[in-house]
C-alpha cells in the first residue's frame, strides 16, 4: 500500500478512487499546491486554454516534478510533467498524478492527455476540478477509469479546491458563455475620488500599484475608456513586475462611441505591442473580448464607463484599492458571480476575499 493511500486508511477517509467526501492526504495537498503555484506563474499566457498544472508524485508520495501549461499550441501541463519524468530518468517510479484541472480526452493543438498518461505507470490521479470545457467535460476522468486509473475529483469545498476553481476561472466562464470575464479595478482616494491630482495619472501607494501591475499581467486585455484616454494618455502596459512569461495583455480596448481616439496614442500604444480596438457598445463587449481569445480582461477607466458597466452590470468581480476615509490602505473586493474569482489566486486579495463581509465600493465621482 502505498503512503498516500495508508494515509486515507489512517484517517479513516475514504481511499483514493471512491466518490464519497475524502480529506485530501497531505502529501497529494502538497502537490496540488506546487501544482497551482506553478500554473499561476502563467496565467495571462494561455488564453485561450486555461491554465494547468501538474505535479508527478511516486508512490510514496514524494514529488518527481511539477509542470505547468505555458501557452496555447505548447504542451499540456499532464505531457509536460511526463516529459520532464523522462527526461530525468524517473518515469519508473511515476505512480501518482496530481492534476489542477481534468487531464483532456481530445486530439487539439496537442494530444490527449488521458492517453499519455495511461502510457505511463501512473494508475491514481488526483483533479482539481471537472473541465468545463464541453469537448472535456467528464470525457478525460471516464477515460482514465476506463484504463484502470483510480481518479479522485476534489470535492467542492477547500482552499485547494477553490485554488484549482479560481485559476480556471475565467476560462470557465468563457467556455459556457463566450464571454470574458470582467475584472474592474477602481482606484479611490482618502475622499472617494477616482482623480488624480493635476499633473498625475496615479495616486495609490506603492504597493497597490504594483498589485495593478500583476493584474494586468494576469489579463489578457486591458479595458478602458475614452475619457481616461483622452485625459490621462495612460501607457497601460505592465511594469514595475517581472514579465518572465511574455504575459503582457495583447489587446487594449477603449470604450468609445464617437471616434476620439487620438492617432498619436494609439499608434504609441500599437508600438508597444497593442492591438488597439474600439468599442461602441458595452453591451457587446464580453462577447467582443469573447471572440478575440480573451479569457480575462481588467477595466482600468474613469467614473463614466465604471458608472455604465455597474447600471449593466457588466462586470464578474470588482476591486477597489487606495486609501480609506481614515487614510489607512483599503483593499475591498465585491464578487458577482460566487466565489470562484480569479483574483482568489493574489495572496493580499485572498486575505479580503475570505474576510466576513468584503465591503463592495461602487464608482466614485
Ligand atoms: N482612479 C482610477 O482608478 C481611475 C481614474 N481615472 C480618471 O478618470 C478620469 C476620466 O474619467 P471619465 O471622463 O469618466 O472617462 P472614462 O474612462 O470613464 O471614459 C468615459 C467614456 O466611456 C464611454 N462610454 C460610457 N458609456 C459607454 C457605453 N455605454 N458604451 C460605449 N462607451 C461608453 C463614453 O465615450 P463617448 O464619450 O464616446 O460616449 C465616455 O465618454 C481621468 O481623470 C482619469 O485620470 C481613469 C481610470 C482609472
Ligand atoms: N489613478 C490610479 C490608476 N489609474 C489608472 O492607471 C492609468 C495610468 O496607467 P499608466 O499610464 O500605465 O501608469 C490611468 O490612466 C488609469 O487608468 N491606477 C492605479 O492603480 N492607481 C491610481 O491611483
Amino acid at each position: 500500500m502505498s503512503a498516500v493511500d495508508a494515509q486515507s486508511e489512517q484517517t479513516g477517509h475514504a481511499p483514493i478512487g471512491r466518490s464519497a467526501s475524502v480529506a485530501i492526504p497531505p502529501p497529494i495537498a502538497r502537490a496540488f499546491r506546487a501544482a497551482i503555484d506553478e500554473a499561476a506563474r502563467f496565467v495571462g499566457a494561455t488564453a485561450p486554454n486555461p491554465p494547468v498544472g501538474c505535479a508527478i508524485l511516486d508512490r510514496h508520495g514524494d514529488i518527481l516534478t511539477v509542470a505547468a501549461h505555458h501557452r496555447a499550441g505548447m504542451p499540456h501541463a499532464e505531457a509536460l510533467a511526463l516529459r520532464q519524468c523522462a527526461e530525468q530518468g524517473l518515469m519508473a517510479r511515476a505512480a501518482i498524478a496530481v492534476v489542477t484541472l481534468e487531464p483532456c480526452n481530445h486530439t487539439g493543438r496537442t494530444g490527449p492527455c488521458s492517453e499519455a498518461i495511461l502510457a505511463s505507470p501512473i494508475r491514481t490521479v488526483w483533479v482539481g476540478v471537472a473541465d468545463p470545457n464541453p469537448r472535456v467535460a467528464g470525457g478525460g476522468i471516464d477515460r482514465l477509469r476506463a484504463g484502470g486509473c483510480a481518479v479522485q475529483v476534489l470535492d467542492q469545498d477547500g482552499d485547494v479546491a477553490a485554488a484549482c476553481r479560481a485559476l480556471i476561472a475565467p476560462f470557465a466562464h468563457w467556455s459556457r458563455t463566450g464571454r470574458a470575464w470582467l475584472t474592474v479595478k477602481q482606484a479611490v482616494d482618502a475622499a472617494g475620488s477616482m482623480i488624480p491630482p493635476a499633473g498625475r495619472t496615479t495616486f495609490t501607494s506603492d504597493s497597490a500599484l504594483t498589485l495593478a501591475h500583476l493584474l494586468r499581467r494576469a489579463t489578457d486585455a486591458i479595458v478602458t475608456g475614452i475619457g481616461t484616454v483622452l485625459a490621462d494618455r495612460p501607457g497601460l502596459d505592465v511594469r514595475r513586475v517581472a514579465d518572465h512569461a511574455d504575459r503582457a495583455p495583447r489587446l487594449l480596448v477603449v470604450c468609445d462611441r464617437t471616434g476620439r481616439v487620438p492617432a498619436d496614442w494609439r499608434a504609441n500604444a500599437v508600438a508597444r505591442g497593442f492591438d488597439v480596438r474600439t468599442c461602441d457598445d458595452i453591451a457587446r463587449l464580453p462577447e467582443m473580448l469573447g471572440a478575440a481569445g480573451v479569457l480575462w480582461a481588467m477595466v482600468e477607466a474613469g467614473p463614466g464607463l465604471l458608472a455604465a458597466l455597474r447600471a449593466a452590470g457588466l462586470w464578474d468581480d470588482w476591486l477597489t484599492i487606495g486609501v480609506g476615509p481614515d487614510g489607512t490602505e483599503r483593499l475591498d473586493v465585491a464578487v458577482r458571480t460566487g466565489t470562484d474569482t480569479p483574483l482568489r489566486l493574489f495572496p493580499e486579495l485572498a486575505a479580503v476575499l475570505t474576510a466576513p463581509e468584503g465591503e463592495a465600493c461602487f464608482p466614485a465621482s
